[in-house]
């Protein structure tokens, strides 16, 4: 079967410009990529990107997918739902479910139910530790072999070093990463706000950069140790950049991402302490992180974005800022608001923004989709970038729509996605 995009614009790297193309799919990949003009495309289903933007799918490596046993967040299937409508097509899901993600059956029950659903590419993590508890290491081998793409404790950080190490030097040995939430407990106990001028308006413990870096850096020596590649995760302060910034310039195989709300949000901007939907882990830093991680991003220091998709109940986020859990949505915001704010202002060029969201996180994790080329899969993206319309949570397809962006005016909407070439959402 036979599929073409046609009129879209391309981002031509070289000439730095938008160029119209017609996209020929076939049997799931990129058959081939012609200037636009007059073409006779037969019988072939069209659909037509005049005017729009077609990007290689986007990816995302961090989120949070709550199925087994939290489904009433989130389940594979809405969270896929969501995704594509978001514009992504392929997303690695986090193992803190319940059970957490740390046998072989769950990781296979994942990508079963992805299967089935047959809309977004989905990767599933495995812990590090059982239950994510930080005693004992799982069954690194089997969860290999089982499908999971890597291994992290996401949620919580691995507190022991040695256990950090031993699980660094078998990720090693099987040729897998180890994926770092980076967070030392000692220096958080109870806080949710970042040391700053929010917390100290506000009267209230802040939790301290530290609490990240002090893993990062920790994290870096043993990876150097073990020659592991290590990923970290969601990156949000000045301390941490430098460490990764320091580690890449000796050789270390240390990789990063970093979330649209890090970039664009600080403690500054949380209206108050009855709004639970600012309140996520790592919390907004202060704007000089906000900063940092921007710079970290334009200089290769950070290699990619990611959502961090992190769905929780109304009724849950709305417990009061103390006992509601830290997360936000991402997937259906996260492409409008980095367009708007960072290329719509000049700042990014939109191919430097695609390239953080495509090219980017599949070189890092070895990938087969992520480029717009002839030969590869067929995970397309197509966006509207001339569109004005307000962020509204109640239209999101995940279940919960727990953002601080509502009501933001965005441009750069997803309009259709399309995965191994078959149209998976569509406005
Ligand atoms: N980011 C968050 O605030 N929350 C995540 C956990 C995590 O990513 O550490 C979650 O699972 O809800
Ligand atoms: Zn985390
Ligand atoms: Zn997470």
């Amino acid at each position: 079967m036979s599929l073409w995009i046609i009129n879209g614009s391309v981002w031509n790297e070289e000439s730095g410009k938008l160029e119209p193309k017609h996209i020929r799919v076939s049997d799931g990949r990129i058959a081939e990529i012609v200037d636009a003009g007059v073409i006779d495309t037969g019988s072939a289903e069209l659909v037509d990107a005049k005017g729009k933007l077609v990007s290689a799918g986007f990816i995302d490596m961090h989120v949070h997918l709550r199925d087994p046993g939290f489904e009433h967040k989130e389940d594979i299937v809405t969270g896929s739902r969501s995704a594509a409508k978001g514009g992504f097509t392929t997303i690695a899901c986090m193992p803190n479910t319940r059970p957490v993600i740390d046998k072989p059956e769950t990781v296979k029950y994942v990508l079963d139910k992805a299967a089935e659903a047959g809309l977004v590419k989905v990767l599933p993590y495995a812990a590090i530790t059982k239950n994510e508890l930080g005693r004992e290491l799982t069954d690194f081998a089997a969860l290999k072999e089982a499908g999971a793409i890597g291994f992290t404790d996401d949620g919580v950080g691995v507190q022991n070093a040695q256990m950090m190490k031993n699980a660094m030097a078998l990720a090693k040995s099987l040729d897998m990463p180890v994926i770092a939430h980076c967070e030392d407990d000692s220096l958080v106990e109870g806080a949710w706000a970042s040391e700053g001028e929010f917390s100290r308006k506000h009267g209230i413990k802040g939790i301290p950069n530290e609490s990240e870096a002090i893993h990062v850096g920790r994290d870096v020596l043993l990876a150097e140790a073990t020659g592991v590649h290590y990923h970290v995760c969601h990156v949000s302060t000045e301390q941490s950049v430098r460490l990764i910034r320091l580690a890449k310039s000796i050789g270390v195989s240390v990789t990063a991402e970093v979330c649209p709300h890090h970039l664009l949000l600080s403690d500054e901007d949380i209206p108050g302490l009855d709004d639970a939907n600012w309140k996520m882990n790592p919390p907004l830093r202060t704007p000089r992180d906000v900063q940092a991680v921007i710079e970290g991003l334009e200089d290769g220091t950070i290699d990619m974005i990611v959502t961090d998709h992190a769905p929780h109940s109304a009724e849950e986020k709305a417990r009061g800022v103390d006992l509601a859990p830290f997360g936000i949505v991402g997937f259906e915001t996260a492409f409008p608001l980095l367009y708007t704010k960072f290329v719509e202002t000049g700042k990014w060029t939109l191919g430097f923004l695609l390239q953080r969201m495509t090219q980017d996180p599949a070189r890092v994790f070895r990938l087969e989709t992520g480029r717009l080329e002839q030969g590869a899969p067929a995970d397309l993206t197509v966006v509207d970038l001339t569109s004005e319309r307000a962020v509204d949570p109640s239209t999101f397809l995940s279940k919960s729509n727990n953002t601080p962006f509502g009501g933001w005016e965005l441009k750069g909407w997803p309009v259709t996605t399309i995965v191994d070439g078959k149209v998976v959402w569509s406005e």
